[in-house]
């Protein structure tokens, strides 16, 4: 198990994404997430996330992935992804301040745009793997690259 989730939530061409307040990687945009709980499979700590933090209750995912990359250590960690969606008429609501940082809807063109400095790293290079397809994805994660193993 992991330790870190971060979950993307689709409405229509768009995606709720969290202009983060505190660090890590403080004020970037990312999809919202955090820490599973001691006991908590990945699943459930991804949901319990997105309501904590955005107030809806997701259930069953539309993808999910897992990226591991090796630590300086040669221990190897990883970050879950996940892709939920929600109604299409949701993507309208008007931006967000909370305390993890500003929550806004993005269109996904705004995001995958290669001159979009401000997105988390990595998320360019899984994302459109998440969007395209249901599944339950493998990358790993080396010198900048997302690979997509499965
Ligand atoms: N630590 C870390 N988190 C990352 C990286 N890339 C990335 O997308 N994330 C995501 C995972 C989480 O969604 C978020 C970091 O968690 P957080 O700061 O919001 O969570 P937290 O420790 O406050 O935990 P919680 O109270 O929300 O449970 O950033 C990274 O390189 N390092």
């Amino acid at each position: 198990m992991f330790k870190y989730n971060v979950c993307f939530i689709k409405s229509n061409d768009r995606i709720l994404m969290l202009n983060r307040e505190k660090p890590p990687i403080m004020g970037v945009w990312n999809g919202v997430g955090g820490k599973n709980e001691i006991g908590e499979t990945a699943d459930a700590g991804a949901i319990r996330e997105v309501f904590e933090e955005t107030g809806f209750k997701v259930n069953q995912y539309y993808s999910k992935g897992v990226i591991t990359w090796a630590t300086s250590d040669r221990k190897k960690d990883g970050l879950y992804v996940y892709l939920f969606e929600v109604d299409a008429t949701i993507g309208n609501e008007s931006i967000k301040k909370t305390r993890e940082g500003i929550l806004d809807w993005k269109h996904i063109d705004w995001i995958m745009d290669p001159n979009n400095l401000g997105i988390a790293e990595m998320v360019n290079q899984y994302l459109p793997v998440l969007l395209e397809k249901e599944g339950d994805y493998l990358f790993e994660y080396k010198d900048g690259i997302v690979m997509h193993i499965e």
